[in-house]
């Protein structure tokens, strides 16, 4: 993976003092003026522009929805959905086509065959995960090829232009895998970090917890890196969106952040380059309920809180538009001198 920039703090003296010129009253945008210095200090100018904004839904599936009840879901719902979204019909497609942003949609390891579709980007590395209940979800090397693979794909984007990517997923059971990082990389108890995902009932979510509980003490003692966390309790598109968004902030692109489950495989990430927060903007707080305290982990704070528990990306589509806000006022507001304003 190619080294990620620490952002310098140099530009943000300058960032700050162009928007106080502004026809306002000092912080009166408030997060705003957060947004806006986090993207001019991201790109390095006191101009910054959103290019092509761009979604990628990673979909995969997961072995252990073959043995427990994790979800109350079937396995085959991943694939059905991955024709939703190449049909336009899932709400991701809705809000991205609301909100001009390119979506591509990513076959990371869903257990079905899909015929050539100029909409679907192919990356296989398997048809669903190991059932971590027994064994490793994927080997090493699936691993690496999974990070590999988010890299090139996020490289693509970025050679058309794209500086602003958020990232989505779909992979019934992927809270599961989610939760599992959570608890490896924050180490809050797995109790704690287990949730309803697409809407256990409380003994539903009892059952998922023992489930979960027994996974991690099963695996933890041999779990040495990050990579091996990734590799153990995986998801091929969580590991692929962990590869992408390291490649994105070695790219400095701008990312934006969804929900739970993009969230942990930024975990995984940061576990590996504490520097892809400088590029990371918040995009909600998810009703998942480990979400909120991985944001308090990272002392993070999220745009949104539309209690939206849903995933693919979902998150990062309605808040673009707020991110859009931000870099407009910093470019078009007149200053007080410029539209002869008294100031205070
Ligand atoms: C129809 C449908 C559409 C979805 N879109 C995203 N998810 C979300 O729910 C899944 C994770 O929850 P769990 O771990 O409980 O299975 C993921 O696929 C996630 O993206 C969906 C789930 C369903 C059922
Ligand atoms: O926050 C998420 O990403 C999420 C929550 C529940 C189900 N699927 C995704």
């Amino acid at each position: 993976m190619s080294k990620i920039t620490a952002l310098s703090k140099e530009i943000e003296t300058a960032l700050q003092r162009k928007i106080d010129f502004k026809t306002k009253p000092i912080g009166s945008l408030g997060m705003l003026e957060n947004i806006a210095i986090k993207i001019g200090r991201i790109q390095n100018t006191l101009t910054p522009k959103i290019t092509a904004p761009s979604i990628v839904v990673f979909a995969g599936d997961h072995g252990i929805t073959k043995s427990k009840k994790v979800s109350p879901y079937p396995q085959e719902v991943t694939q059905q959905m991955v024709f939703n979204f190449l049909n336009g019909g899932a709400a991701i497609n809705v809000f991205c086509k609301q909100n001009k942003i390119n979506l591509k949609i990513v076959d990371a390891g869903v257990n079905a065959n899909f015929d050539e579709n100029k909409e679907l980007i192919s990356a296989k590395i398997a048809k669903g995960t190991k059932d971590f209940s027994l064994e490793k979800a994927m080997t090493t090397l699936q691993c690496k090829a999974a990070l590999e693979k988010g890299k090139e794909i996020v490289n693509n984007l970025f050679q058309n232009k794209c500086n602003t990517i958020g990232f989505g997923e779909m992979g019934i059971g992927n809270t599961s895998s989610a939760a599992l990082l959570m608890s490896y990389f924050t180490k809050i108890g797995i109790e704690n970090c287990v949730g309803k995902g697409t809407g256990l009932d409380n003994e539903g979510l009892q059952q998922k917890k023992n489930v979960l509980t027994e996974v991690y003490q099963k695996h933890i003692k041999n779990i040495d890196s990050p990579t091996e966390a990734l590799a153990t309790f995986g998801g091929f598109e969580i590991v692929m969106m962990a590869g992408a968004i390291l490649e994105a902030a070695a790219l400095k692109m701008t990312i934006l952040i969804d929900g739970f489950i993009v969230t942990s495989a930024l975990l995984a990430a940061n576990a590996i380059d504490k520097n892809v927060l400088d590029y990371c903007i918040f995009t909600h707080s998810s009703g998942e309920q480990g979400h909120q305290k991985i944001l308090d982990f990272l002392k993070v704070k999220p745009i949104l809180n539309l209690g939206l528990r849903l995933g693919e990306g979902t998150g990062a589509a309605v808040a673009l538009p707020i991110i859009q806000s931000a870099t407009l006022f910093l470019n078009e507001m007149a200053t007080f001198e410029s539209a002869n304003v008294s100031e205070a």
